[in-house]
């Protein structure tokens, strides 16, 4: 039986009291640089969303994971809880509003704030040519991929304001050199460059930044259909100058700086993390 918090139904158990029982016991006296910091993280059940969650959390953070499915919160939250973080996770499906709302109130309910969001949700139907694409395709990946980050930021603005938060975004790299068979895909990764440009003028004053991940090819269930076929896999050795694609943690560490105070002047950027292409 997975704990009660693993199921986002926490009765009497704190998640966020969980670390400072464990710091205290333990007697570890060393804060993490983020210590204390809330941080929200869309579709973070698994591949990169999941590495930059543990990576948060590895960093004193409190974090609550979300995804669609409630099995693969509850297995995800259980994971990063016996690696002793203070982790909790929720349901939401971010193109619904009524799931946005419940991750929004968990957080505060629960952590009390909310310095951070990192949206990591996105959709990839292969549509193929943008111009064949369905009415309900494109509403499916602009929803999800483009209007939700801002919507869920707009819900969570009233309480991010004053606690100098930070924002992340994720973008691809196929929004730099789009790829013929991600079509609308494409367009949404390159409007989150633009969303985040926007945000970035729009919250400055607030003094809450907004900085984009731009993932070249990691390794992930959602990246299968590349690093799955050996031969476009070994062209894409070839191609990366790295000569490898990325591992999900190899966006953990940016995420983590860019919430931290090291980032205190840095808003409105679109990093790339992608083993240099000369193409970017
Ligand atoms: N893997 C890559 O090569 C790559 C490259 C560039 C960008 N990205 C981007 O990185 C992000 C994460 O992808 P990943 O590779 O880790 O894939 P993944 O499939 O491992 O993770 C995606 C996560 O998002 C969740 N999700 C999907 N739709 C959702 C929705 N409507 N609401 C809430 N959660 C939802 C999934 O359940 C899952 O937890 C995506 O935005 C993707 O576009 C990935």
């Amino acid at each position: 039986m997975l704990p009660a918090v693993a199921r986002g139904h926490w009765g009497w158990f704190h998640p966020c009291a969980r670390l400072s029982v464990r710091m205290s016991s333990t007697g570890i006296d060393r804060k993490g640089i983020l210590a204390e910091r809330v941080a929200v993280v869309t579709g973070s059940t698994s591949g990169i969303g999941f590495a930059i969650a543990r990576r948060l959390a590895q960093d004193g953070a409190h974090v609550v994971i979300s995804s669609r499915k409630q099995q693969n919160v509850d297995r995800a939250a259980a994971q990063l809880q016996r690696e002793g973080l203070s982790v909790a996770g929720i349901v939401c499906h971010v193109g619904k509003a009524e799931d946005r709302e419940r991750l929004v109130a968990t957080a505060l309910e629960h952590c009390g704030g909310i310095d951070f969001l990192v949206c990591c949700a996105g959709v990839n139907p292969l549509v193929g040519s943008t111009l064949g694409t369905s009415e309900q395709i494109w509403d499916k990946i602009l929803n999800v991929n483009v209007k939700s980050p801002a919507l869920l930021l707009s819900q969570l603005l009233p309480y991010m304001e004053k606690r100098k938060g930070a924002v992340t975004l994720v973008s691809s790299v196929a929004a730099y050199f789009p790829r013929m068979e991600l079509g609308v895909y494409n367009v949404s990764k390159t409007a989150l460059l633009a969303l985040t440009r926007t945000l970035a003028l729009e919250l400055a004053p607030k003094d809450i930044r907004v900085n984009c991940l731009v993932p070249g090819v990691i390794k992930t269930d959602f990246s299968k259909v590349l690093h799955g076929n050996e031969s476009l896999l070994k062209y894409l050795r070839e191609y990366l100058q790295m000569q490898r694609i990325g591992e999900p943690e190899d966006c953990a560490g940016i995420v983590s700086f860019l919430c931290s105070p090291d980032a205190s002047y840095i808003t409105g950027e679109n990093i790339a993390v992608a083993g240099f292409s000369s193409r970017l």
